[in-house]
């Protein structure tokens, strides 16, 4: 079946193929977020590379960095060097060579994605005790400490792991709480404060001591209490992940001296983008303890080494801090580093232009990059009217490149945010184009995908109130709003769990009798299902039962809401996601070897939910091969340490890119312009870039002028294939503004602004009731979230005209015409 981890209704814009290959000059490649390239040519199966292919395809300072002993190492060098690639061959070559146990390993990468390939790498290179190794992001590696040494933390074993939307549910009721007038906090800007304080270790206590006026003491309270909160319901949100194990090792030297003595060899990869907390992390495993004074038995601090690139730091408004790889050699005594100079993936021209670009940034190295790989074609550069012709030019200019013998897998479109795919995906639908967007609209996040886990997690950890309440009235069972408020209120006096005043509730005043029927109900079934959680039943049958047992499917079921079909289709898919977890726990992106492997556990429902939790983002990449006809979409942020032969950089316009936000901020637009060095440096041996004159956000048409990175770009590496249509000063397009004069609309820019309030005007009809297209069986049509499909059957008539739509491997959808965001072809 389909990867369980991709968007439903997408899935059939995966066919499959892919080939690859490391050397730029070597033609077709794949995209991959480690290293492509020659490893393939390494034997695969249980027999260990030898050590002339650990180190074969690597130059003298990779082969340094590989076989490097002792000192903490550091490896800088800017994009497609083959940072990724040492780190890789240096696990393998730890295992093999040094005889280091595959279990003392813990190697750290961006995204589960990333770990997910660099495991397969180091597997084809060692064989299967490959698997033993800790290979993941920083908070997977988190969570498996955490889930062992919650109890001294006060936390138990099955915490759950709230994402964005439980926390911001759980700090509206906070909010409500402190009696803080919600439209001076949003809960999402105390959430990012709170966040921004937890990526530097400042805890509440602190947060409280440090804040210098009323509303940071009020944000401090919100803290405080949110902190709480979550520790009521054994719940941690993403930061705390990395705060609280940052705490445990501080707070406990046994456990952090456990684990020292456990990993012999730490390995980091994009170290530019760790934050304070995780740099803390990695101090508290890898540097000498101040408190050896040689007189206690201490561990040696782990071999450290860490890559990275401090021109592509892009994530400092998460925290990210770019002075964790300036200040390394300070930071760890008797440091050492290695210098790559050496790019292996892109062309001179490309180069070039990424090396000319960045040069903008004051203050920083500057380094030697170069590459042999020959000049390659110029970069591209297209001024389009607007953003649906620019679409339409990236769309033209993919058939031309495929009819000439290019796979559409081979493309990648960035753009800086993720609204702007919008005008991609039409585009690629009209014209059959399949394609990928990654990053986009979540399966984890639909309704009833959430719905189904909040049951689970409460049914693992039923202290967790922010699921509980999501649940109780879900579907609706007869337990109001009042009822639930006289349960939290006597859960509060009685100092007792949410769940546990559920199951006192006769003992709740002001409750009705129906209401305590209802609530009785429904803890039966929690408790009586909760049973088959005790008993290690297998993920996918406790979640079938409890959406049998719940009503929840039954309810979708009987409605008449077509919708609702889909919900139940999209359940069914969470069913095969946590049936494929029962039966390989390996699979999917975030794969993680756990004691699971060892076979000491088999998968419960709690290691289901953790792996469902920790899939961020950049998991939904499709595997390579699936990705051969596929072209994908991503934005920049997304783009890091992947590559791709060619690459379609749009939007390039001040107030898109760089950011609107960065525009008035010296370091945010260095940031910004890291970000298109993280962009240009994805593209092996073609490179386009495009702008808008006139482009449409949130309805309202604007003029934006050229981006000032394109400025940055050497004149000459250039070829502009078409120019601005209403300034004809082709000497002078380059120059900031000179091909969209603002405020003065030209005939062009006219036209356009009557096209986009048409498209306003559409954009309202779609979201009430709309026009309804008159459709026959065998009718094309295109879907905003199922794609292309035909039409198989109709019923009803007006305004409950009802169409079966054959939506490929989407499935068949029975749409609602008079609401479904639905047009013929
Ligand atoms: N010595 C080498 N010979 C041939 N190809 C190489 C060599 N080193 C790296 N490569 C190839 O160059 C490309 C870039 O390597 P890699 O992704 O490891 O670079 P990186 O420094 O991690 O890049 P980024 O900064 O974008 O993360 C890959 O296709 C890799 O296989
Ligand atoms: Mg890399």
């Amino acid at each position: 079946m389909n990867s369980p981890f991709t968007i439903p209704g997408l899935e059939h814009l995966q066919p499959s193929g892919g080939s690859g290959s490391g050397e730029a000059a070597g033609g077709q490649s794949r995209s991959s977020a480690v290293e492509g390239g020659d490893e393939a040519r390494v034997e695969r199966g249980p027999r260990a590379a030898s050590r002339e292919q650990l180190l074969e395809g690597l130059n003298d300072p990779q082969r340094a960095a590989v076989v490097h002993e002792g000192a903490p190492l550091l490896v800088v060098a800017g994009a497609g060097s083959g940072k990724t690639r040492v780190l890789t061959r240096r696990i393998a070559w730890l295992v093999a060579e040094r005889g280091a146990h595959p279990g003392s390993i813990l190697a750290i990468t961006f995204t589960n994605k990333a770990a997910a390939e660099m495991k397969e790498r180091v597997e084809e290179l060692v064989g299967k005790r490959a698997r033993l190794m800790w290979v993941s992001t920083f908070h997977s590696a988190c969570v498996r400490i955490l889930r062992k040494e919650a109890d001294k933390l006060g936390y138990k074993a099955s915490f759950s792991i709230y994402d964005a939307a439980d926390s911001k549910r759980l700090m509206g009721l906070v909010l409500k709480e402190l009696e803080l007038d919600p439209k001076k906090y949003q809960p999402n800007a105390v959430l990012n404060w709170i966040s921004d304080r937890k990526n530097e270790l400042v805890d509440v206590d602190e947060a409280a001591k440090q804040a210098s006026n009323a509303f940071e003491e009020a944000y401090a309270r919100a803290y405080r209490t949110y902190q709480r909160r979550l520790s009521e319901a054994n719940a941690m949100d993403f930061d705390d992940l990395i705060m609280a194990t940052v705490h445990l090792f501080m707070a406990f030297p046994d456990v952090r001296e456990t684990y020292r003595r456990r990993f012999r060899h730490v390995l980091v990869d994009e170290y530019q983008d760790t934050n304070h907390a995780q740099y803390a992390l990695i101090h508290q495993l890898c540097a000498h303890d101040p408190e050896d004074d040689g007189s206690a038995q201490r561990v040696a601090p782990a071999e450290l080494m860490v890559v990275g690139d401090a021109d592509q730091s892009i994530y400092a408004f998460r925290g990210a801090n770019i002075r964790n790889i300036l200040d390394f050699e300070k930071d760890f005594a008797d440091a050492t580093s290695i210098l790559l100079e050496q790019n292996y993936r892109s062309t001179q021209t490309i180069l070039a232009t990424a090396n000319q670009v960045i040069g903008h940034n004051k203050g920083r190295k500057p380094k030697r990059l170069w590459t042999d790989a020959g000049d390659g074609d110029k970069i591209v550069g297209w001024v389009a009217d607007d953003e649906h012709a620019e679409a339409r030019f990236v769309s033209d200019e993919i058939d031309r490149l495929v009819d000439a013998g290019a796979r559409p897998g081979d493309v990648a479109v960035f753009y800086r945010t993720n609204a702007q795919s919008r005008v991609f995906e039409e585009i690629f639908m009209r014209t059959g184009q399949p394609y990928k967007v990654v990053g986009g609209v979540r399966f984890y996040e639909r309704k009833e995908v959430r719905d189904a886990l909040a049951y689970l997690r409460v049914l693992v950890n039923p202290a967790d109130e922010i699921s509980l309440r999501r649940i109780l009235n879900t579907p609706k069972r007869g337990i109001g709003d009042r009822a639930e408020a006289c349960v939290s209120a006597y859960a509060e006096r009685e100092r007792i769990t949410f769940f546990e005043a559920l199951t006192k509730a006769h003992l709740a005043p002001g409750i009705a009798t129906r209401s305590l029927k209802n609530i009785q109900g429904f803890v039966d079934v929690m408790t009586e299902v909760a049973q088959m959680v005790e008993a290690d039943e297998r993920p996918d049958v406790i979640l079938e039962t409890i959406l049998d047992r719940s009503g929840y499917l039954a309810e979708l079921e009987a409605s008449d809401d077509p919708q609702d079909g889909t919900r139940v289709e999209n359940l069914a898919e969470l069913v095969a996601v946590a049936r494929e977890f029962a039966e390989d726990p390996q699979a999917g992106p975030s794969a993680d070897p756990t004691d699971v492997e060892a076979g000491t556990v088999s998968p419960g429902l709690g290691d289901f939910l953790e792996r469902v939790a920790l899939v961020a983002d950049s998991d939904q990449i499709p595997d390579a091969d699936d990705t051969a006809g596929v072209v994908t979409l991503m934005t920049l942020h997304t783009a890091k340490g992947l590559e791709f032969p060619i690459v379609f950089l749009t939007g390039l316009e001040d107030g898109v890119f760089p950011h609107m936000r960065a525009l008035g901020d010296a370091s945010e637009l260095e940031e910004e312009r890291r970000l298109a060095y993280v962009g240009i440096t994805r593209a092996r041996q073609k490179l386009y870039v495009s702008r808008a004159v006139v482009r449409s956000a949130w309805g309202a048409p604007s003029h934006n002028p050229a981006s000032r990175f394109i400025d940055e770009f050497p004149v000459d590496l250039v070829d502009w294939k078409r120019t601005a249509q209403m300034a004809p000063r082709p000497r002078t397009e380059y120059s900031r503004g000179a091909s969209a004069p603002m405020g003065a609309p030209t005939a062009a820019g006219r036209r356009n602004f009557s096209s986009a309030a048409a498209r306003l005007d559409a954009v309202s009809k779609a979201t009430s009731a709309r026009e309804i297209p008159s459709l026959a069986p065998g009718d094309r049509v295109v879907h905003d979230s199922f794609g292309m499909g035909t039409v198989v059957a109709l019923e009803g008539v007006a305004e409950k005209s009802v169409a079966s739509v054959d939506f490929g491997s989407a499935g068949v959808k029975r749409l609602l015409l008079r609401y479904a965001p639905l047009e013929k072809l």
